[in-house]
């Protein structure tokens, strides 16, 4: 029996016009994040803690930002697409935490519905996804809401 940890870390610029959409959830907010997929930094994250515990590289090798098909990608799929990746080499996943530092807006009352894609998307039961929501303290970029990022640790097992 073999256990291995991955640790995953993304951040997506905060602009006008563009759908804030973290955990596969579109979240109600004045700005949202700017990237080639539909920049849900949190997913992504996920999916290169996930890709990192299998030795497997990252998210930008295996879903190129130059790449049109990838062009506002729904990040649920490249999250279900990589995890097939991480399972055709017999592992799966025990844990995931995750922590998405976000100034604004209020992230508690979207976490359940991020935990429940989550659960759908990878096979798990909630109990086994964990999400946390962090201000900046108002420092930083962070902090004056010019983005959000996220940080994703994963466990696996492979038997
Ligand atoms: N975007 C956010 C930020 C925070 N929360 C919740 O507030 C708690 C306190 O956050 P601090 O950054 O002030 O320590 C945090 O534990 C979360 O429960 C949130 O929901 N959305
Ligand atoms: C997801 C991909 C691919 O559309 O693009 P972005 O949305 O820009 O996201 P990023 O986290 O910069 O890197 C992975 C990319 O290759």
């Amino acid at each position: 029996m073999n256990i291995r940890i991955g640790q995953g870390y993304d951040v997506h610029q905060l602009v006008e016009n563009r759908p804030l959409i973290l955990g596969g959830v579109t979240i109600p907010f004045d700005k949202g994040l700017l990237g080639h997929s539909d920049a849900d930094a949190l997913l992504h994250a996920i999916t290169d803690a996930l890709l990192g515990a299998a030795g497997l590289g990252d998210i930008g090798t295996h879903f190129p930002d130059t790449a049109a098909e990838f062009k506002d990608a729904d990040s649920r799929v490249l999250l279900r697409n990589a995890y097939a990746e991480v399972q055709k080499l017999g592992w799966k996943i025990i844990n995931l935490d995750s922590t998405i530092i976000a100034q604004q807006p209020k992230l508690k009352p979207h976490i359940p519905a991020m935990r429940q894609n989550l659960a759908a998307d990878l096979g798990l039961p909630e109990n086994c996804i964990n999400i946390k929501g962090k201000t900046n303290e108002k420092l930083g970029y962070l902090g004056r809401m010019e983005g959000i990022e996220a940080q994703a640790v994963v466990l696996l097992i492979q038997k």
